[in-house]
């Protein structure tokens, strides 16, 4: 597996660098901000490849705000998306608050259409989705997000969170995948 992996790493194209990632965090960190500082927002963090997104945004985000997690993975770690599995909720009460959605990537759309549904479900008052990256998939998406750091070409990406076959989700960079193994 590890060889599979280290090829899959050596062979990859670099979208964005480090630097170039932070930038954009940056840049969505001062939008998120001038809409949602007087919010007392719940950060929902979408885990797994929410994580790293999440961590370097909220210390960016300056203002009062809580912070949750859940866990709906459509890939499990693989390359291709199935049915949603829901492996965590959240324990805040979602009833009246105002929700930041944080993930990694924006592909097809169906698991922040699925989160989304969720939180006004549970009677979220607003619900807001913020992505580092937006994937141009050539056709329309179920959900736009409100707030995105990057745009992406339709390629099967690692990095910042994203994986490969549960690996490479701490490359630091936005990498697309030259082949899939
Ligand atoms: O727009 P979509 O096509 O629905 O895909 C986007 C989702 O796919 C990834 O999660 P994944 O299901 O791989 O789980 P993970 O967070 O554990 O990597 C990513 O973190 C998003 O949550
Ligand atoms: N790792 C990873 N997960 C995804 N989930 C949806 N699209 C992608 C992608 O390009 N890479």
């Amino acid at each position: 597996m590890l060889d599979e992996i280290k090829q899959i790493e050596q062979n990859a194209i670099c979208l964005y660098t480090e630097q170039e990632v932070e930038a954009a965090l940056d840049d969505l960190a001062t939008v998120i901000t001038s809409k949602l500082h007087d919010q007392n927002p719940l950060v929902l963090c979408v885990i797994n490849g929410g994580i790293v997104t999440t961590g370097k945004l909220l210390p960016r985000l300056k203002f009062p705000l809580t912070l949750d997690s859940i866990y709906a993975s459509r890939y499990c770690n693989s390359t291709a998306g199935t049915d949603i599995q829901w492996l965590y909720l959240p324990t805040t009460p979602l009833t009246g608050r105002n929700v930041l959605i944080i993930d990694d990537i924006l592909d097809e759309g169906h698991t922040l259409q699925a989160i989304a549904a969720y939180c006004r479900q549970q009677g979220a008052n607003t619900v807001y989705s913020a992505v580092l990256l937006d994937k141009n998939i050539g056709h329309s998406k179920p959900i736009q997000a409100d707030f995105i750091g990057l745009e992406v070409a339709n390629l099967y990406l690692f990095g910042y969170g994203m994986d490969y076959k549960a690996y490479l989700r701490n490359a630091a960079g936005i990498y697309a995948c030259k082949e899939i193994l």
